[in-house]
């Protein structure tokens, strides 16, 4: 493994100049905990500035991990935008501050690989893709993760808004105290091996507390915005960065109404997403949605707004971390709380196990698209434990089989 190492070895005085209570942090093991190695993700954000100062000041040996993801030269030239090579600074700045090692890492091609390229080809594929999570799954959460041990840490940590809670049969994923930051969502994807290394010191706190925090302790991203949207499409044009990587995915084609009718020609799937109704540049003088993308036949297939409602969602590549089960088999009909996108509310479903696994949800959702995920939380717990999940691959609208 090749490091670039910046070893800053200030003792931090984190001595609170201001009155904000700092909270300790537990991460939970036996040893003395300046026998416990931590690693810190670092972004050189808020929020995993915070808890890198939190774990120095409650006393690990901590040491911190910025990966470098994507050519942020590139991206600043291109897109004009905030830049990432910013954010490393940042995150050396704090390391700098606190007084703790901090390495940068080099994980350009796998991120590109294992996010980037998938982001493109799910596109192409006519399903709405959420790389974040493939982020997690894959680069943080496997490679950084595996890195973490290689380091012979005790235990990777990260800023996400996300509880682990020590339940009967291990660690749990249940949602952030502060609801409206939470990102179980996109952490579905997370395994009971994953999560027993994990540690999000985040889980009770309020986002306010953590910028307050932040300006306690001085660090210097306290008055940072927040981060925006996916890390490698700063400005949001989603598709410009698609059709760069895969020229053909900027093919017309043509728009259909699902009635058979063809209503004109659009410049690309990529443009368009299920439940989408604005830019379809198509006049019938009634209202029409996006209801299934055909990226064989290259056509958006567009009606009227109930046609969007889905009952049943079938799901590929599911995660279960809720209650240990002798095979999926017993998991036919478990209630769940399932959520389709990330800004809809979870609504209560039951699972079906054939073939493969279902969510057959009490009443119909809109807008349903293939790529996104659908992630369970369990109705006992008032919707706060996470059961899992899996990617939304097709919906009883858009199943060829159904149509
Ligand atoms: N480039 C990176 N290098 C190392 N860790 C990262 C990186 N990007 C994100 N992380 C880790 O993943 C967590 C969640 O990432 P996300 O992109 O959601 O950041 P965020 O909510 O904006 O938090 P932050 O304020 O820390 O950037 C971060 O808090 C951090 O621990």
């Amino acid at each position: 493994m090749s490091l670039d190492t910046l070893v800053l070895p200030a003792v931090a005085d984190l001595a609170s100049p201001r009155a904000v209570s700092i909270p300790d942090i537990d991460l939970g093991f036996d040893k003395p905990r300046a026998q416990t190695r931590v690693v810190v993700a670092m972004s050189g954000g808020v929020d995993s500035s915070v808890v890198a100062a939190l774990v120095q000041a409650a006393g690990y040996e901590t040491i911190g991990i910025t990966l470098q993801l994507y050519d942020h030269g590139a991206a600043v030239k291109k897109q004009g935008a905030c830049c990432a090579g910013q954010d490393i600074h940042d995150a050396r700045r704090v390391a700098d501050r606190i007084g703790i090692a901090h390495y940068v890492l080099d994980y350009e091609s796998r991120f590109k690989e294992a996010v980037i390229d998938n982001f493109a080809d799910t596109y192409l594929a006519g399903f709405t893709p959420i790389p974040c999570v493939r982020c997690n799954q894959s680069v943080k959460f496997k490679d950084l993760l595996e890195t973490a041990r290689d380091l012979g840490a005790d235990c990777l940590v990260t800023g996400h808004y996300v509880a682990r809670v020590a339940g009967p049969d291990g660690a749990e994923m249940h949602r952030a105290v502060d609801r409206a930051r939470d990102q179980s969502y996109f952490l579905f994807a997370t395994t009971r091996a994953q999560l027993d290394f994990l540690r999000f010191p985040l889980a009770d706190l309020p986002k306010p507390a953590v910028r307050e925090i932040a300006a306690a302790l001085d660090l210097p991203v306290a008055v940072k915005p927040d981060s925006q949207d996916i890390c490698f499409v700063p400005n949001g044009k989603y598709a410009d960065v698609v059709a760069k990587l895969r020229p053909g995915a900027a093919e017309p084609g043509q728009i259909l109404h699902l009635d058979g009718r063809v209503l004109g020609e659009h410049a690309g799937v990529i443009h368009y997403t299920v439940g989408q109704r604005r830019g379809l540049g198509v006049a019938t003088g009634e209202p029409l949605f996006v209801i299934r993308i055909d990226a064989t036949r290259r056509a958006v297939i567009v009606g009227p707004k109930e046609a969007l409602a889905v009952r049943e969602v079938v799901l590929s590549d599911v995660n279960w971390i809720g209650e240990h089960v002798d095979g999926e088999d017993a998991l036919d009909g478990r209630a769940v709380l399932a959520r389709v996108r990330s800004t809809r509310p979870p609504v209560p479903g039951r699972l079906k196990i054939g073939a493969g696994w279902s969510v057959v949800l009490d009443a119909p959702e809109e807008g349903v698209a293939p790529g996104q995920a659908c992630v369970f939380y369990d109705p006992a717990h008032g919707g706060q434990r996470v059961l899992g999940g899996g990617w939304i691959a097709a919906t009883d609208l858009t199943d060829p089989r159904s149509s």
